[in-house]
């Protein structure tokens, strides 16, 4: 049964933003709804510029009998800015100042919408980059490493400090986590990381480094290689990190009787005049 424009148009979108960074081919859509490729390439055309002009993501069409869509989200830089202004707004309340420097954040990182929005945004810088695995550790990590894996239609495993026997046989490493100042051990299950996998860094709170390190670690005892890191805030240190490149979408100046939070450096990380030109024909 032949299925009208105004209702293929509502199913597609649906469709392609379930399966970000998959190819869906023309034949896929033609025969899902008794269409010509013609009407769905009609289709697709709509969709990719709404979706553009809408600032939900690219829809990238591959032509020919094997062809297809693509669906890329992002988030522009607009939007994403006033996401993080609000997460500093609600950071700045008084009552969420720590012991030792630290900034009351869970409750946020519990929140859907900031989750997607982070994902979003993490995503974004890596729209046109291969990633085949995000990689983070217990705990706190775990929920945006989710909604990364989820924008970029990958998925994400989690090292741990402790190993649980239904990890199976691990791989661990010892590092040095400037938040506690003493030597820890992560542990992540043989299963997790293929040889030359392209893998992904994210964490929620990123201070010495010494954290994300140990990911860095782990990747290479995986003969795996490192896509980036990103982190929802990073906090200020005043050692040296063994971290050169990273994203933060925050960043936490705290004393012991003051926290200021500011944007981290997304905006430059990812803004980059060559990425913004692949948002625009
Ligand atoms: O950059 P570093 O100085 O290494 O510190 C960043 C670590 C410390 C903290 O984790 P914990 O609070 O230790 O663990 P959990 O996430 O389980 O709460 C945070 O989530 C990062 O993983």
């Amino acid at each position: 049964m032949k299925v009208r424009r105004s209702d293929r148009l509502i199913d597609m979108t649906r469709y392609l933003l379930e399966r970000p960074h998959r190819l869906v081919s023309l034949t896929f859509f033609s025969e899902r709804y008794g269409s010509a490729k013609s009407s769905i390439s009609e289709d697709l055309t709509i969709l990719k510029r709404t979706l553009k002009s809408r600032g939900t993501g690219l829809l990238e069409t591959v032509p020919g009998a094997a062809g297809g869509a693509r669906f890329i989200p992002y988030i522009p830089e607009k939007e994403a800015t006033q996401f993080v202004d609000g997460v500093i707004e609600s950071l700045s309340e008084a009552d969420r100042f720590l012991p030792g420097g630290y900034v009351y954040m869970s409750d946020l990182l519990g929140r859907p919408n900031v989750l997607r929005q982070v994902g979003r945004l993490i995503a974004t810088q890596y729209l046109a980059d291969q990633v085949d695995t995000v990689l983070t550790v217990a705990t706190k990590g775990i929920p945006i490493a989710q909604s990364i894996s989820d924008y970029l239609n990958v998925p994400f495993v989690i090292a741990r400090h402790d190993s649980q026997i239904t990890e199976g046989s691990t791989v661990s490493v010892n590092y040095v986590s400037g938040s506690s100042s003493r030597i820890e051990k992560m542990a992540l299950s043989k299963r997790s990381l293929a040889p030359d996998s392209r893998v992904l860094i994210v964490d929620d709170f990123m201070k010495g480094g010494g954290t994300v390190g140990g990911m860095q670690s782990l990747v290479k005892e995986f003969d795996a290689k490192v896509a980036g890191v990103a982190v929802f805030a990073e906090g200020s240190f005043a050692g040296e990190r063994r971290v050169p490149n990273y994203t933060s979408l925050l960043k936490i100046h705290a004393t012991n009787d003051h926290v200021e939070v500011t944007p981290g450096n997304f905006a430059e990380q990812i803004y980059t005049p060559e990425r913004l030109a692949q948002f625009v024909d």
